[in-house]
């Protein structure tokens, strides 16, 4: 099953308990083989270098702060990393020039734990600078040296708990640990000529992926021993604390996600699998308990069209007091089934709730607003007339990153047409959930 997506606010703090550091139950529950029971819990800090200008991307913005859902990717990274609550503190490295956009982003999606260090203008250095600040030599600072320090690029979005769980135990264990992944390709080696030379057996060699975890002091004794040749054009930590700690890493293998951003389509990419996981739960919100009513059969076609999709479904916002915990959930897909009415007070009621839920600080939230064309109800043009304030009210709403838009389903007396309506209505609704597509916000679709 996919991963959930990061949560707004650090949720696995409650299950560990106030102190920064990982449990002793929550290590050995999750790595029994890995580490021993009854030892204690390292002090764990991470650096990001986020210092590169992106020149593979090949457009003027660095791509850590290309928008992603138009969030920069940067924060998702920083998301995934501080949702973890046993490490302490986060250090990014950020170019002077973008030392202010990148306090910027902190504040708006109230990322917490970070502290910001001057970029070098190689990798190595902007990683080494981040080191220095975390070293216990550094006057005025805040931070501490931790035992353990994770490195993780700013461009890797998708770093899950588990593995930072496996390096950082086998950091401990062995001094240092990486991520790495199958080749996807085979490596050769050219002659000056321009000709093969050879080819390296590929399964017998893997890709060093982020993140990788080492104890403190080797890696920063690695940095601080490395030769300006090291630091201008080496391009591997685990490298470095193998030739100046004699430390052989442990390898660990990663998940396909863990991949760097490195083109323009792998924005696309991270795009894409954010937009599949923040899609996989969708709450209907009924206005009418009859459950012989039109609106619960639009419930059964949507199940049918969704099946890998969980669906559920609550009464309205004033007597649906449990919206609250579908909230806290991080359910961003909502559809509203209007059968009562045709106004919005009800939709009102669910933005309100969405608002102080702060789900869409983080992610885009879509809001679908069905209403039942039934002639005989209410003189259609006055129907209409009431329906068109979406327009105004979704761009109202849009500010605060919900996305709203009206469904209109065509409701005949003949079961056949009825059904046929159910079933495009189901298609028009997964499909603005799926693309969270901000052009089609105020729109009324029908069905
Ligand atoms: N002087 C640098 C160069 C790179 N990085 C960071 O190192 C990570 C991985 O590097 P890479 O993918 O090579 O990033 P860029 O150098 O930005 O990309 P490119 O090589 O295409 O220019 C990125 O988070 C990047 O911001 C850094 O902190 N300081
Ligand atoms: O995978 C890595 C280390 O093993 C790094 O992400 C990689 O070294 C970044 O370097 P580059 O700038 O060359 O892409």
């Amino acid at each position: 099953m996919e991963p959930r997506p990061a949560a707004p606010r650090p949720r696995l703090c409650d299950s560990l308990g106030a102190d920064q550091t990982p449990s002793a139950s929550t290590l050995n529950a999750a790595r029994a083989e890995a580490r021993p029971a009854g030892r204690r819990a390292p002090a764990v800090a991470a650096v990001l270098p986020a210092g590169g200008s992106g020149e593979r991307m090949g457009v003027p913005t660095p791509k850590q702060f290309c928008p992603v859902l138009e969030r920069p990717l940067i924060s998702y990274t920083l998301q995934a990393l501080e949702r973890v609550c046993w490490i302490k503190d986060i250090v990014v490295a950020v170019t002077g020039e973008n030392m202010e956009a990148m306090k910027c982003i902190i504040q708006k999606y109230q990322h917490q734990r970070i502290s910001l260090v001057e970029a070098g203008v190689t990798r190595h250095r902007s990683i080494f600078n981040g080191l220095k600040a975390l070293a216990e030599d550094q006057p005025d600072s805040k931070l501490s040296k931790p035992e353990v320090v994770i490195i993780h690029d700013a461009v890797r979005p998708f770093v899950e708990e588990d593995v930072l769980l496996k390096v950082v135990t086998a950091a401990k264990e062995y001094g240092a640990a990486g991520a790495i992944r199958p080749l996807v390709s085979t490596v050769i080696s050219p002659s000056a000529d321009g000709c093969l030379d050879h080819s390296l057996e590929r399964a017998r060699h893997r890709a060093s992926e982020m993140p990788q975890a080492f104890l403190f002091d080797v890696i920063y004794e690695a940095y601080q021993q490395c030769s300006d040749y090291d630091l201008e054009f080496g391009t591997e930590c685990l490298q470095l604390a193998l030739k100046y700690g004699h430390i052989k890493a442990k390898l660990v293998e990663g998940s396909p996600d863990l991949w760097k951003v490195t083109y323009k389509r792998d924005l696309y990419a991270a795009e894409s699998i954010i937009k599949e996981r923040i899609s996989q739960h969708i709450c209907l919100v009924m206005d009418t308990k009859d459950e012989n009513h039109v609106g619960h059969r639009l419930e059964e076609v949507l199940k049918d069209a969704l099946n890998h999709v969980k669906v559920t479904s609550r009464l309205p916002c004033h007597t649906g007091r449990d919206l609250d915990q579908i909230m806290s959930e991080q359910c961003y897909s909502y559809v509203c089934v209007n059968v009562m009415t045709s106004d919005f007070e009800e939709i009102r009621k669910l933005v309100d709730m969405l608002e102080e839920s702060n789900l869409s600080i983080l992610y885009p939230v879509v809001v679908i607003s069905v209403y039942f064309l039934d002639y005989k109800s209410v003189p259609f043009d006055q129907k209409m007339e009431n329906l068109m304030q979406i327009r105004e009210y979704a761009k109202e709403v849009k500010k605060r990153n919900i996305l709203l838009c009206g469904l209109l389903i065509y409701y005949p007396q003949d079961e056949q047409k009825l059904q046929e309506s159910l079933r495009q209505g189901a298609t028009i609704i997964a499909t603005l959930i799926k693309e969270r597509n901000s052009g089609l916000v105020g729109q009324l679709l029908v069905a």
